[in-house]
């Protein structure tokens, strides 16, 4: 699937009471087209709220919200839903339709003929990794918990909405399964592109899918809007520290990239088993893989294509390595009369350097 349609969302002192509770108070908040930005907050500051406003299921007291140039609160409620895809905790599949039915609803309420909304109905199980074969006749009920939660998802991408709202939508399974919902929904996320709002209370899910994460107060106060890296490094006050907790160094490991452009050669001789990670991964991967094995050190692999086994061929040892960016010319050494198959380390990362790496990134 294509990346598709994504609008921006800008909110401009937008304000919500209830009697006399003041659920968010005059929140400036922009959301770049094709982002995921997350809300983070203690419960009760407001984040339901903000997403329930954006799709006005509740109206704002006062405030502006805009999608893209268009005004959304002049428009017709029910227009702008359908073009807003909306994920709950407990998804809300209709528990007498099958799961074919149910990720089929909006395209044929927007008057999709069966055949084009069947076969995207099929194209969404394949991307959210259900077997349109085995599971598109089932109903809810005969789905776990994390497989209801992928047609959820499913669903709420049926008639490609420009934007995505998830509230919650992970909370409700096991860690283990939220984990693989997790990096499933990076990988779609990826394909599809959306600008997506997405509420969680838990501050390393935020910091795993989040482009942007915004941390709220109570009233829906805005403490701090920036990047992961951002919140964590440079909390903006003792609110978002206290939230973000006093681990936060360690949090900053998993998005912090591996400095690609400044590994060190791999020592000759070494060992072909030695710890290695692909230089897409993350400092917290390269430092649990430099614990895990007995080197000392952790290889540097360039991504694709996977290197077999006898990869770690230290530079200068008949390689030719090319050290730079992911993006450059293929950033592998053929072994002389090798098969193109085999491929070297970029270089390696000691633990001073993951320190030092980490330490930069903050700066
Ligand atoms: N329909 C309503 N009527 C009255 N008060 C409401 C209503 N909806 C929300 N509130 C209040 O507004 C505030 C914000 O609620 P909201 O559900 O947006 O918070 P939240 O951050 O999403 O909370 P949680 O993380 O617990 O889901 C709370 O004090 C809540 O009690």
């Amino acid at each position: 699937m294509n990346a598709t349609r994504a609008e921006s969302i800008r909110l401009d002192q937008v304000r919500r009471q209830f009697g006399e509770t003041v659920a968010v108070d005059r929140l400036t908040l922009e959301i770049p087209a094709g982002e995921l930005v997350v809300l983070i907050g203690p419960s009760g500051c407001g984040k339901s709220t903000v997403l329930r406003m954006i799709n006005r299921l509740i109206e704002p007291s006062s405030g502006r919200m805009f999608l893209g140039e268009e005004e959304i609160t002049k428009s017709d409620p029910v227009k702008l839903r359908r073009r807003i895809g909306y994920v709950i905790q407990n998804v809300g599949l209709f528990p007498h339709q099958t799961v074919r039915e149910n990720v089929a609803t909006v395209p044929r309420l927007v008057g999709w003929s069966k055949a084009k909304a069947n076969s995207r109905v099929d194209e969404l199980m394949t991307l959210v990794g259900l077997e349109p074969s085995r599971y598109a006749h089932r109903y809810p009920h005969e789905l776990s918990g994390g497989q209801r939660q992928r047609i959820g998802v499913a669903r709420a991408l049926a008639a490609d909405p420009v934007v995505l709202l998830m509230d919650e939508p992970f909370s409700a399974v096991d860690p283990i399964v939220r984990a693989r919902l997790q990096d499933e929904f990076l990988r779609l996320q990826g394909a599809v592109g959306k600008t997506i709002v997405f509420v969680t209370h838990d501050v390393d899910e935020a910091v795993r899918l989040g482009d942007r994460i915004a941390v709220l107060s109570e009233g829906g106060h805005l403490e701090q809007y920036g990047t992961p890296g951002q919140v964590l490094s440079h909390p903006a006050n003792d609110f978002v520290a206290d939230f973000v907790g006093s681990d936060r160094g360690i949090k900053r490991l998993a998005v912090t990239p591996i400095p690609v452009s400044n590994l060190r050669p791999l020592p000759a001789g070494a060992p072909q088993n030695a710890p290695s990670v692909t230089q897409t991964e993350s400092l917290r991967e390269a430092l649990a893989a430099l614990l895990e094995g007995d080197t000392g050190w952790v290889a540097v692999r360039p991504e694709s294509p996977r290197p077999s086994d006898s990869a770690l061929r230290p530079s200068g040892t008949g390689s030719k390595v090319v050290r730079g960016e992911p993006t450059a010319q293929p950033a592998v050494a053929l072994p002389e009369g090798g098969t193109g198959s085999e491929q070297a380390a970029l270089g390696m990362l000691t633990l001073d350097d993951i320190y030092t790496a980490l330490r930069a990134a903050a700066a």
